[in-house]
């Protein structure tokens, strides 16, 4: 492959309610998308990225412009020097940019690019890349903070009316027990989780144990993302399952989190991890040690759920995935929207990993563009 050039739009979306986490609330997504023209073997091609990373780095460290700055001023030059050397392939991506140190959601973005692009010259689909049998995923959704619980039983109750088959509930201190206790108690049977998003420390370890009342599926990232063994350690203090997010930034991270015990499950997000490839990498590790992995989710636009549902359709992706519909945060998708049927979302088949955004609606959602010639 050779790129020719990159547009870098960045996405301003509205979300259709407020999205409360333990250290932000949300009401826009500004979101970077790549559009990567490229030249494979003769044939023009466009290939699609998306990438994770928020406004500000309260998530992860990193950030939207520094997303930018990295894969203006270091990735693409690196990868356009690399491609007069050899051809350039998604499966090379990875070895041209390590000497940039982090900035793994910027990485992944450019290397989904190029995998579209490949994937598309090829006319194979990313779930037959991966060798994906099954034709849909279960969808979970997540649950914000609420401002009452009155109110998060009726956000609850509207979900499952939807068909959703897994329901994941935002806690920080001071929104826990009591929530996770109201869900529970009306719906007895419904498959539930928790996400921390790092909020607690170990000095909240007997609190949190508290949970083990609510025959949670697990608790995720209740402690800091480099807090490792201490996870370990809380894993020892609850019966309820230990789920890794923040902590898990690639295959390695993972192995030592296994060895440690600090992880019983992990959410594998391919724009966290570095992309696609180093996602089915961690997912093929997991499976080796019989650790449970699902996918979870960054408020993707139809680009990146489209890849997110191929991923989860390998076998080792036991749990509902944060895969909901489009309309789970998006009034109108860029793409053609995915939607939830029968409590599933559908893996699509169509050539490439992206879902295609639909150019006017593309148009209508960019704040800002630019592009940056090979
Ligand atoms: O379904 C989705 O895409 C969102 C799933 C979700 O809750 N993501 C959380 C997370 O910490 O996992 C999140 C992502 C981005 C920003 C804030 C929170």
């Amino acid at each position: 492959m050779r790129i020719r050039h990159v547009a870098l739009h960045t996405l301003d979306l509205p979300l259709v309610a407020p999205f409360t986490t333990s250290f932000s609330t949300q009401t826009h997504r500004r979101v970077l998308v790549l559009e990567l023209h490229a030249d494979v073997d003769g044939v023009e091609v466009v290939g699609w990225g998306e990438c994770g990373a928020l406004t500000e780095p309260v998530y992860s460290e990193e950030y939207l412009a520094g997303v930018i700055d990295v894969t203006t001023s270091y990735l693409l030059p690196m990868l356009f020097a690399a491609q007069e050397r050899a051809p350039l392939t998604a499966e090379t991506v990875a070895h041209h940019l390590e000497r940039i140190v982090g900035h793994r959601m910027a990485k992944a973005a450019v290397e989904m690019a190029v995998l579209d692009a490949q994937l598309r010259a090829a006319r194979v689909s990313f779930a037959d890349h991966l060798g994906v049998t099954r034709d849909r995923v279960p969808s979970g959704v997540s649950v914000g903070i609420q401002d009452s619980i009155p109110q998060l039983l009726d956000t609850v109750q509207g979900y499952l009316d939807e068909g959703y088959v897994r329901i994941k509930l935002k806690i920080k201190p001071g929104w826990d027990l009591d929530p996770v206790r109201a869900v529970r108690e009306a719906h007895p049977d419904v498959p539930l989780q928790v996400d921390a998003n790092a909020a607690y420390t170990l000095v909240d370890a007997n609190h949190l144990a508290k949970l083990d009342a609510f025959d949670l599926l697990l608790i995720e990232q209740p402690l800091a993302e480099d807090d490792l063994r201490q996870h370990a350690e809380l894993a020892t203090r609850m019966r309820t399952p230990m789920c890794l997010d923040e902590s898990v930034v690639s295959a390695t991270a993972a192995a030592d989190a296994i060895a440690l015990g600090a992880a019983q499950v992990i959410n594998i997000k391919p724009s966290r991890v570095g992309g696609y490839l180093e996602a089915r990498r961690i997912h093929d590790l997991a499976c080796a040690h019989g650790i449970a992995v699902w996918c979870g989710g960054m408020l993707e636009t139809g680009i990146g759920r489209a890849a997110n549902a191929a991923l989860a359709g390998l076998p080792g992706f036991t749990l509902p995935g944060d895969i909901s519909a489009s309309d789970r945060f998006y009034a109108e998708d860029i793409t053609e929207p995915f939607v939830i049927e029968d409590g599933h979302i559908a893996i699509p088949r169509e050539p490439g990993l992206a879902r295609v955004p639909d150019p006017d609606r593309l148009a209508a959602a960019t704040a800002s563009s630019f592009q940056v010639e090979a």
